[in-house]
């Protein structure tokens, strides 16, 4: 049997229509969410995910703010940025494009966000919050997929989820998430012996290692939720060379898991929707702190 499809372009195009109705709703309140978006340097999918990110903005009803730096901008120029948005009212989420160029220390730049604009979730006082089960900005890619999850009626309480991938964006914090929703979840990595005695044994397996194909069907254990965050590109002299992939060999692992998601079109799309979904709660928060004052 084949597995369930877990599409991630139609539940965000539903995700992103109900998005549009609460932003229509909140501009009646007097406030327009609006994301600003920071771009430093070339690097071609960082530019196409902006875009995406901008255009996403406009589509929902909202505002965006965009600035795009050479990628060789002295990191005081992008840190004086932030902190003129932090202070802007207008401005409710603000995000820079990851990675950055080497000149950079990322943790300071992303400490440099306020923790209220923080909407990707890298913060560390939100990463603290999440641990913690406290009100927080969940990290879009982890976010969505658990988004995905909950759509594809997979079962989180009790199950055994096992996330391969120790990463800050996706792997610690998709752990956290699934920990939170009852899972029993283990954190797999580069240095984990015996992978797939791990794999095995997962109700839940969540890959976000970044190397093509690499979970194969008899990793998976049958009837398995597989969800694939990984991007990358087939290699050279296989098949469909240079075509995008993930780290699941989705020929294989479909036989076997219960529900999969698709590269591309699994948990890719979710990653700018759960974004927008931020951008509106954190317009929604200073609506409250406002209307709280009046
Ligand atoms: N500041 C951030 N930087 C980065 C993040 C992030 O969440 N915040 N995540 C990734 C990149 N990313 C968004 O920024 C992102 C990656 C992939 C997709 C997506 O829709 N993928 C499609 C395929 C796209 C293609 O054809 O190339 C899919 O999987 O279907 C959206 C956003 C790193 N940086
Ligand atoms: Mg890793």
């Amino acid at each position: 049997m084949s597995a369930r499809i877990l599409d991630g372009n139609a539940l965000s195009a539903d995700v992103r229509a109900r998005l549009a109705e609460q932003v229509s709703q909140i501009k009646l309140r007097g406030i327009t969410p609006c994301l600003a978006v920071i771009l430093v340097g070339d690097n071609p999918a960082s530019a196409v995910y902006v875009r995406n990110k901008v255009a996403g903005c406009e589509k929902a009803g909202m505002r965006s703010l965009r600035f795009d730096y050479p990628a060789d901008v002295a990191p005081q120029v992008v840190l004086d940025k932030i902190a003129e948005l932090n202070a802007d009212d207008s401005v409710h989420g603000i995000l820079v494009q990851l990675p950055l160029p080497p000149q950079f220390d990322e943790k300071a730049v992303l400490e440099a966000i306020s923790v209220d604009k923080d909407v990707d979730g890298f913060h560390a006082e939100n990463v603290g919050r999440l641990s913690q089960g406290q009100r927080a900005f969940f990290p879009c890619t982890p976010h969505g997929v658990m988004k995905l999850l909950e759509a594809g009626h997979v079962d989180v309480s009790g199950a055994d989820a096992v996330v391969i991938g120790r990463s800050n964006i996706v792997g610690k914090p998709m752990a956290m998430l699934l920990t939170q929703a009852g899972a029993t979840v283990t954190v797999c990595h580069s240095r984990t012996r015996d992978l797939a005695s791990h794999t095995r044994r997962a109700d839940i397996l969540v890959v976000a290692i970044g190397r093509p194909m690499f979970v194969t069907g008899d990793m998976i254990k049958p009837g398995a939720a597989v969800i694939d965050v990984g991007m990358n590109r087939i290699p050279a002299g296989m098949p469909n060379e240079g075509k995008l992939c993930g780290d699941v060999d989705f020929a294989s692992a479909k036989d076997v898991a219960g529900a999969i998601t698709p590269v591309p079109g699994g948990v890719g799309p979710m990653t700018i929707t759960m974004l927008l979904s931020n951008t509106l709660e954190s317009a929604e928060r200073q609506a409250e702190r406002q209307e709280g004052r009046a």
